[in-house]
């Protein structure tokens, strides 16, 4: 197990991008898987609206509410202790007044006990960072592939292959900072234009999908322990682990176990003491 680290801090993270530390972050939707991502080193763990995906078996993120957020958010929040946690806000809920949004983050923030919260969008959203920004809420930015979008875009594609989408990108991405983000997610973009955004912020990127000069990098859970071992790999993710090989040989070996009665034997079970031995079959039965 790995030793106490202090809590990671919006600033220790700028600190980490001018001195040109990499950072770790991965997403995490429970106690448990929180706590050993956090024991293991991450710097920031993100309460993703992929728990759609994930967890609640949906084609997208789409339909993720802010009461599922904040319900995952507190358990990965009493898990972690130093690692920054940050939530998505789900679809739909910071584009309305920004009374709204703020409404909403506050929701994230106080029931949920995050240090931040991550919203997709650029420029148009800069007014949203701010007010938020304003009222103490840390706010990260998402640029590139934008899954709440998809409809929009009309599929999961690479985002940023020409140089007018590169050129509207760097402003969204410096309109983000400007208003205060404190980070922007660089998601399925090529790895020239992720390394040219990222020479020209000052803020860190971190990227999923877009190369490695990004500030840091951010992989889905259940992606880089390869949880769903079927799964069409995403050209993108490195298995660290195969989690869901694991489960389901573990799974398979129990079932044989109980139906050859080899589960379970003595040591897993419990003795009674001489009185009630004898009682149950000492004694005649009645
Ligand atoms: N499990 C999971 N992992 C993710 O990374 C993830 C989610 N869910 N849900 C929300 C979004 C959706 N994301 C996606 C979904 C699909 C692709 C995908 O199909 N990528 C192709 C490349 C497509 C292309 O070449 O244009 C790939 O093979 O990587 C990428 C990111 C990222 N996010
Ligand atoms: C893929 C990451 C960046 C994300 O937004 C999520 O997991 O929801
Ligand atoms: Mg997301």
């Amino acid at each position: 197990m790995a030793q106490e680290r202090k809590p990671v801090t919006t600033v220790k993270l700028q600190k980490m991008k001018a001195s040109n530390e990499p950072i770790a972050m991965v997403t995490a939707y429970d106690f448990l898987s929180a706590r050993l991502a956090d024991e293991a080193g991450v710097d920031m763990i993100l309460v993703g609206d992929s728990l759609g995906n994930v967890i609640q078996g949906q084609e997208s993120t789409l339909p993720v509410t802010l009461d599922e957020i904040i319900y995952h958010t507190k358990m990965v929040t009493r898990a972690v202790k130093s690692a920054f946690v940050i939530a998505d806000m789900p679809f739909m809920t910071y584009h309305g007044s920004l009374d709204h949004t703020l409404h909403n983050a506050g929701r994230i923030m106080r029931e949920g006990l995050a240090k931040g919260i991550k919203l997709e969008g650029g420029e148009e959203l800069a007014p949203a960072v701010k007010a938020l920004t304003l009222a103490g809420v840390p706010v990260i930015g998402h640029l590139g592939l934008t899954p709440q979008s998809v409809h929009v875009i009309g599929g999961y594609r690479v985002q940023g292959k020409n140089s007018e989408q590169a050129r509207k990108m760097l402003k969204d991405a410096k309109a983000l900072q400007e208003a205060g983000a404190i980070a922007v997610v660089l998601e399925l973009i090529t790895e020239e234009l992720a390394e040219w955004i990222t020479n020209q912020l000052s803020i860190p990127t971190i990227g999923i999908g877009a190369g490695a000069s990004c500030d840091g990098q951010v992989l889905v859970f259940h992606d880089m322990l390869a949880y769903d071992p079927d799964d069409r790999r995403k050209k993108f993710v490195k298995v660290y682990a195969e989690v869901g090989r694991a489960i389901r040989d573990g799974f398979g070996d129990y079932v044989n176990d109980v139906k050859s009665r080899k589960f379970p034997s003595e040591s897993h079970g419990f003795k009674g003491d001489n009185e009630v031995l004898q009682y149950l079959y000492g004694s005649t039965l009645k």
